[in-house]
């Protein structure tokens, strides 16, 4: 059997990043996943070339117009689209219709922390795709609704989770994290214009008010009965790709006692890489990979736990963690399509 998957937003980058990775799948190089309809909002009517032109065997694709009639019939629908339009689309599709949102729509538990961080009424929750998270894996594996995680999440929740989930730290958390421009996606906006980015680097979403605050929180929370307190302030740096994030929280465990538990509690994780010690994590060796590359440190002066992560915000941060989450979800080999080979330098 072929399995159809189609792709919303495909002119956008998380949507363009989606098909890159199926483009290298295995199900698509064998035949056996087809890629069927790319939609977008506007762009409908263009060609994929115009937007994505590294998308060579695509190139000639028409975009149609994003609508349950172009995305009905197929198997898996991948939705890159601005946050607010999953739930009404996921509403007219076939239940069984693996539904994979790279949007924020039905990440968040708690409605109450959704109405405050994006001001909308709550859509729901679907199974959170981050496999890594404990207990995770087994929600993914039957389900065919999937809330993609943040970028942001992402990178700090691995970076943290292993502590929290053995007791070392006080979980009173303090994250500073830089991004590239694409993490804000290709829309017009002034702040990003390339004299704007380039040359300079500026903190935004300062003091507790970015929305991944409590998406970080929640994956946190559910490691530990101990409330947590997450203190997350972004950073955008001019470079297109790549979140780099420092995350410190107060501790009593030795350097060697910390590294151990990490390296233990990622010992079989395809895609989650501690680094030999001495060695830090920098972007530009998981970009284009569905990489996590973490260090870990104790500042024994100040009494802190130190984990440093990289990832591709476009890759693991999206496009890269919806491919692995739906090779779960559909039974296939966890990391088929998702290389660990990052484009360096
Ligand atoms: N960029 C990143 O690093 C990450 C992004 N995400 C999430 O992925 C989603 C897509 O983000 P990203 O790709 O960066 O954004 P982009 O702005 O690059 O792309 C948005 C896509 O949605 C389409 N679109 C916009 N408005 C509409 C509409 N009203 N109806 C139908 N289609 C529409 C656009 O089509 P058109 O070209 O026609 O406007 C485009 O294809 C967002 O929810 C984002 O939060 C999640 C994690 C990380
Ligand atoms: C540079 C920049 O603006 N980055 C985005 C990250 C967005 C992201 O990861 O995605 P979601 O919107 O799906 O949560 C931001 O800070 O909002």
């Amino acid at each position: 059997m072929t399995l159809r998957i189609a792709v919303a937003g495909a002119s956008g980058y998380a949507g363009g990043e989606v098909l890159r990775l199926l483009l290298n799948h295995p199900g698509v190089l064998d035949g056996s996943i087809e890629i069927g309809a790319l939609t977008a909002g506007g762009s409908a009517g263009t060609t994929l070339a115009a937007h994505h032109p590294n998308l060579l065997p695509l190139a000639d694709r028409v975009l149609g117009e994003t609508s349950p009639e172009t995305l009905a019939g197929h198997d898996v629908v991948f939705l890159g689209l601005p946050h607010g339009h999953s739930a009404t689309l996921a509403e007219q599709l076939p239940p069984s219709t693996l539904i994979i949102d790279c949007g924020a729509d039905f990440r968040l538990n708690d409605s109450t922390a959704w109405e405050k961080f994006y001001g909308s009424p709550h859509a729901g929750t679907w199974p959170y795709g981050m496999p890594e998270l404990p207990g995770a894996r087994d929600k993914l594996r039957s389900a065919t609704r999937i809330a993609v995680p943040g970028c942001y999440p992402t990178g700090t929740s691995l970076a943290l989770a292993p502590a929290v989930a053995a007791g070392i730290i006080e979980p009173r958390i303090t994250i500073v994290a830089v991004t590239g421009a694409s993490g804000a996606g290709r829309s017009l906006r002034t702040d990003l214009l390339g004299a704007e980015v380039m040359g300079s680097a500026r903190a935004y979403g300062v003091g507790g008010v970015h929305r991944h605050t409590p998406e970080i929180t929640q994956n946190l929370q559910a490691l530990t009965k101990q409330p947590v307190s997450v203190s997350f302030t972004p950073i955008l740096a001019p470079m297109a790709r790549g979140i780099l994030a420092t995350c410190v929280a107060p501790t009593t465990a030795t350097a060697a006692e910390a590294r151990d538990i990490y390296l233990a509690a990622y010992a079989d994780e395809p895609f989650v890489h501690v680094l030999p010690e001495g060695q830090l994590p920098q972007t530009s060796a998981v970009v284009g990979s569905n990489a996590v590359h973490l260090s870990v440190h104790v500042d024994a002066s100040a009494g802190t736990l130190v984990v440093v992560s990289a990832i591709d915000n476009l890759t693991k941060g999206t496009a890269g963690g919806a491919i692995q989450s739906m090779n779960i979800a559909l039974g296939l080999p966890e990391t088929a399509g998702l290389s660990t080979v990052g484009l360096a330098p």
